[in-house]
């Protein structure tokens, strides 16, 4: 990004949303054309994620780390913002997808290379990446893999954030909710490289094996993923030993980079050369959004005007709403704790103290805000002290709140916009799902199971 003192940005369109809440769109910068990935959080508790993401972010730098190009949060409306380099292949997963769902080994171990280096870099950095799998690593303009979506990274070494990540990528002792240190970050590479072969996370070709299960599995099992039978001997190898059940036995990534399967990997592929900036050619050639009868421009402005055309799924597009002012240098974040009772949910649509009241569980701070903007959001809230008896569930329309025994969820699946809250009292444990997502804090052994045996009992019958 260019430092002038101020400049304004465009949004051009949307690039993806993440669990988390937050979206990622493309935007231009008006006055040079600089293409970059914004990553927005409206809600606080969303912005807080966001803030620790930008911290992590800004410490590193690396060609296989998506690159950090500053934040800026908006005092008014409470947004956050993260700039990033933009990414025009999308991430791991869309490259999947484009290529029929799962990718060929030849590009399969390229990718595991890229982020096998920049896990080593990281660990290096004594940093964690908590989240490692295809839709978390971005491809850019170089053709290179590289690790983004820093929301679960955490401190390599005396860390005390309650373990994180998505449930089929966590190793057995992330599951047990014991550690999460780089060896978790192996683990869930070979995860990622299972899941660019076959085209679905580990795990998911088990009947009947839902994620609390999955979770179950690996956590208190013998069992490992099942390697893809077609994979060359160095691939299975490579899996065999990064898939150790024990963390004290699984290479380093560092040592992984020895390993004949990444040894062997080809250098990165150019695809086409890197549009970073809407002046490139490159970029008008590929975008799938633009008619491609439609003479493009001359001027920056001109193509940015004409990227944000009124066929853009985003609304107000041409409103001056879709402009915001960007600091120069990164904005200031506060350094307050993270994770808490209160903030920890609020990426699922937490719930206001009204609510708790209502909802008569031992949930404090709540704020449907969030999940009211998205009707299609469903909260199931469990008491954790009394499980069996007292279940209560949360169901957020557009048109407000509404309390409804967790019963009235039946017919609905679990989708990316589902969450399921456990508490169990205001001061100890905290443990909360949301689909694709996994939060624990876990104060004992029998939280674990009690955790298990209740949200596999709400779970069932919400998705009955
Ligand atoms: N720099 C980038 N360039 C291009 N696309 C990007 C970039 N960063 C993210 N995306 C797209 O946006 C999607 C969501 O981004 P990201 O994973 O960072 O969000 P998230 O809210 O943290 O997601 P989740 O919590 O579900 O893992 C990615 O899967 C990818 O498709």
């Amino acid at each position: 990004m260019a430092t002038a003192s101020k400049q304004q940005l465009r949004r051009l369109r949307t690039l993806g949303r993440g669990a988390s809440g937050a979206v990622v769109w493309l935007a231009a910068d008006e006055s040079s054309g600089q293409l970059l990935a914004v990553k927005s959080a409206a809600t606080p508790a969303a912005a807080e994620q966001l803030q620790r993401e930008a911290r992590v972010l800004s410490t590193l730098r690396s060609p296989h780390i998506v690159h950090f190009l500053g934040s800026h949060a908006d005092a008014i409306t409470g947004e956050y913002h993260l700039f990033l380099e933009y990414a025009p292949r999308g991430s791991l997963a869309d490259e999947a997808a484009r290529n029929g769902g799962r990718l060929g080994e030849r590009d399969v171990r390229r990718y595991a290379a890229d982020l096998a280096r920049g896990l080593a870099y990281l660990h290096g950095e004594s940093v964690v990446h908590g989240d490692v799998k295809a839709a978390n690593a971005v491809v850019g303009g170089d053709g290179c893999a590289k690790l983004a979506d820093f929301g679960c990274a955490r401190a390599a070494a005396g860390c005390d954030l309650p373990v994180a990540g998505t449930p089929a990528f966590m190793a057995p002792e992330v599951a047990r909710g014991e550690e999460q240190g780089p060896a978790a970050d192996v683990w869930a590479l070979a995860c990622t490289v299972i899941e660019m072969a076959t085209g679905a996370a580990p795990w998911s070709g088990d009947v009947d094996c839902d994620v609390f299960t999955a979770v179950h599995r690996i956590g208190y099992t013998d069992a490992v993923p099942e390697l893809p039978p077609w994979l060359s001997p160095a691939a299975k190898d490579f899996l065999r030993v990064c898939l150790q059940r024990d963390p004290r036995r699984r290479p380093t990534a560092a040592q992984g980079l020895d390993h004949p399967f990444i040894v062997s990997a080809d250098p990165a592929k150019h695809f086409w050369a890197s549009p970073t900036s809407t002046l490139d050619t490159a970029f008008w050639e590929s975008s799938d959004d633009e008619d491609d009868e439609e003479e493009a421009s001359e001027s920056a402005a001109g193509r940015i005007s004409s990227l944000a055309s009124p066929r853009s799924d985003l609304p107000d597009w041409d409103s001056e709403d879709g402009w915001i002012d960007v600091r120069s240098e990164c904005s200031q974040v506060s350094e307050s704790p993270v994770v808490t009772a209160v903030n920890i949910g609020a990426g699922f649509g937490c719930l206001s103290s009204g609510a708790l009241d209502a909802a008569e569980v031992g949930l404090r701070a709540v704020d449907v805000e969030d999940a009211i903007r998205n009707p299609t959001s469903h909260v199931g809230v469990v008491d954790f002290v009394k499980p069996q008896q007292r279940h209560s569930s949360l169901s957020v329309g557009g048109l407000g709140l509404c309390l409804r025994p967790v019963a009235c969820h039946q017919g609905r699946t679990l989708d990316r916009n589902s969450a399921v809250l456990v508490m169990s009292n205001e001061k100890s444990s905290l443990i909360m799902h949301r689909f694709g997502h996994f939060v624990t804090r876990l104060t004992s052994f029998m939280d674990a199971l009690l955790f298990i045996l209740c949200i596999s009992v709400d779970v069932l019958v919400l998705r009955q």
